[in-house]
């Protein structure tokens, strides 16, 4: 049978992540150094470092059967490419911003005026649909720097803390989508090539709802349980077993990291002691 082969950013703000995920997967890769393609030594599948901006045109061509990437590039360059998942890291978001001293009120203040930018065909199709036309700088990278040195009025680029904006005294006044690294599919795969998909598909699901939630282990007396397991979610319903003191139990459990300061306050004040929050490697629902 073929192997699967996945696009990644050779390297960049995705490579690592990237990679992590793939370990994350149980998947291990051979990697030479400065090797442009390498083979997963226990899984069927092949990677392929290349540029991040070049991975759409691949996808699109079956030279890579998948790929980790950028939502923003797909918008940019691949909308006729599916998204499988989205991977929850390199998140940011596109957007217009102009010098910090300058008056804003609404879009209008674009209107014939230079953008510099590396996403023209996002750029241009946020401003084409509320009817504003622009001229707009192609340019790779250093794109906040362009307003200071006189060749646009306003730049149109990705922002994550905002401190890059800040460094060259620009202002972010409208975000034009957000992005975060996806898994993408080649719209030419074979049929022979799905269930590896599946496969891979499968063990992302399950790193990622693993990074979502913490196991959490507490004591508490027994006349306190019904208070605190009211509290928690759990994946079916939280595990309780006796412990040695009488009148007390100890009770197993998953949060979502997102709730979990929230909950571990009121898991004490119901009486929960003793309390361990422990990472999930791996959830498989
Ligand atoms: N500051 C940031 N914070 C979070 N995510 C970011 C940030 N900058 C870029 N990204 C995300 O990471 C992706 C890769 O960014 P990076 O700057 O490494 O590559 P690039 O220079 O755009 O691409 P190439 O590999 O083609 O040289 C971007 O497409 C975006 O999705
Ligand atoms: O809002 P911030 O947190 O400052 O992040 C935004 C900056 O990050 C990216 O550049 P990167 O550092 O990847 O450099 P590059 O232009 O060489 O790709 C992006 O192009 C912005 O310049
Ligand atoms: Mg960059």
């Amino acid at each position: 049978m073929s192997k699967l082969r996945i696009a990644i950013q050779k390297s960049g703000r995705l490579n690592q992540d990237s990679l992590k995920i793939l370990k994350d997967c149980g998947i291990s890769i051979d990697n030479g150094k400065d090797q442009l393609k390498a083979q997963a030594s226990n899984f069927d599948l092949e990677v392929y470092y290349l540029r991040n901006g070049d991975i759409p045109q691949y996808l699109r061509d079956g030279v890579v059967d998948c790929a980790i990437i950028g939502e923003n590039v797909l918008i940019e360059k691949g909308t006729d490419i599916t998204i499988a998942e989205k991977l929850g890291f390199s998140k940011c978001r596109v957007s217009l911003a102009i010098p910090k001293e300058q008056e804003y009120s609404s879009l209008n203040y674009f209107k014939n005026k230079r953008i510099a930018t590396s996403y023209p065909n996002t750029v241009n199709n946020f401003l084409q649909e509320k009817g504003i036309s622009v001229n707009l700088h192609k340019i790779n990278g250093s794109v906040e720097i362009a307003p200071n040195i006189g060749l646009a009025d306003g730049i149109c680029d990705i922002v994550s803390s905002g401190s890059t904006l800040f460094k060259n005294n620009l202002k972010e006044v409208e975000v034009l989508l957000t992005s975060e690294a996806v898994l993408a599919i080649s719209p030419q795969l074979t049929s022979d090539k799905k269930s590896l998909l599946s496969k891979l598909q499968f063990r992302i699901q399950s790193v990622l709802k693993a990074r979502n939630y913490k196991y959490v282990l507490l004591n508490a007396p027994n006349d306190k349980l019904d208070d605190i397991v009211s509290l928690l979610p759990g994946m079916k319903s939280p595990t309780i077993l006796p412990l040695v003191e009488e009148g007390w139990s100890s009770l197993h459990t998953v949060i979502n990291k997102n709730k979990f300061w929230e909950i571990i306050d009121e898991l004490k004040e119901k009486g929960a002691e003793g309390i361990l929050v422990c990472p999930i490697e791996k959830m498989v629902l």
